[in-house]
C-alpha cells in the first residue's frame, strides 16, 4: 500500500465525516442558508491566498525545475480557475464576489492557515505536500460523489461547484501531490513519516472545521456563556 493510501485509510471517519456535514449535504441538496455560504467565500477566499503561499513555500525547497514548474501552474490554476466556484456561490446568494473579498479569517480558518504555514516555514518538502494534500483530494471526493447524486444537472443552484470539482483536472493535482508525497516519503526517516502523517491527518480535520465554521458562521465575538445552572 502507498503512504498516501495509507495516511487517507487512516483519515477515513475524517472524511466521511465531511461528506455528511450539513453544508456539503446542502450543496448536494441546492439549499444552504445564505449567511453559510457567505461565510464560507469570505474565508476562502483568504484560504486560498494561503494556499498560494503554501506552493510558493513548495518553491523555495525544491531544486528541480520541473517542481517549481508544477508549484507555479497551481498557484495559476488557484489564481485564474478556482475562482469559478466562488462566483457560483456568489450568484446563489446574489452578491459581488468584490464584495467577499480581503476579511479576517474566523477561528478555525486562521488555525488551518497557520497549521499549514507552520509546516511550510519549519517542514521539509514532504510535510508540506502531505498539509497541502487534504486540501484537494477532500474537494474532489465530495465533487464525485455530488456529481453521482446530481447528474449533469445545469439547472442545479450548485452546478458549477459541483462540476469543478469533479473534473479531471482535479484528480489529476491530487494525483501528482500524492506521487510527491509517495516518492518523499520512501526515502524518509520513520520520525519524518510520522510529521507527515500528524500534518495530513490534521489538516483533514481542519478541512471539517472549515465547513463548520462556515455553516455555523463562527466569529471571534465572544458568546456570553450560558447561565450555569447551581444546585442546592
Ligand atoms: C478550505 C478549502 N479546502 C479546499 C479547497 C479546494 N481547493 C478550498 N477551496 N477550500
Amino acid at each position: 500500500m502507498t503512504f498516501s493510501t495509507e495516511l487517507r485509510k487512516e483519515a477515513d471517519s475524517i472524511y466521511n465525516a465531511i461528506f455528511d456535514h450539513p453544508f456539503v449535504r446542502g450543496l448536494a441538496k441546492g439549499d444552504i442558508p445564505k449567511g453559510a455560504v457567505e461565510h464560507y467565500v469570505k474565508a476562502d477566499f483568504e484560504y486560498l491566498n494561503a494556499f498560494m503561499h503554501m506552493y510558493g513555500l513548495a518553491i523555495s525547497k525544491s531544486s528541480d525545475r520541473s517542481d517549481m514548474d508544477f508549484y507555479k501552474q497551481q498557484i495559476d490554476f488557484v489564481l485564474n480557475s478556482e475562482i469559478h466556484p466562488h462566483n457560483n456561490l456568489c450568484q446563489y446568494i446574489g452578491i459581488n464576489y468584490d464584495d467577499l473579498q480581503s476579511y479576517p479569517l474566523p477561528p478555525s480558518a486562521d488555525h488551518y492557515i497557520k497549521h499549514m504555514k507552520h509546516y511550510g516555514h519549519e517542514g521539509s518538502l514532504g510535510e508540506i505536500l502531505a498539509a497541502i494534500l487534504p486540501c484537494p483530494w477532500t474537494y474532489l471526493e465530495i465533487g464525485e460523489r455530488l456529481i453521482e447524486e446530481i447528474g449533469h444537472d445545469e439547472a442545479h443552484p450548485f452546478y458549477e461547484w459541483i462540476a469543478f470539482y469533479a473534473e479531471e483536472g482535479i484528480r489529476e493535482t491530487t494525483d501528482d501531490i500524492r506521487k510527491r508525497l509517495d516518492d518523499w516519503a520512501e526515502g524518509a526517516s520513520q520520525r519524518e513519516k510520522e510529521a507527515m502523517k500528524e500534518a495530513f491527518i490534521k489538516s483533514s480535520q481542519l478541512e471539517w472545521g472549515f465547513w463548520e465554521m462556515a455553516y455555523n458562521e463562527e466569529s471571534w465575538e465572544l458568546v456570553p456563556r450560558q447561565a450555569v445552572t447551581t444546585y442546592e
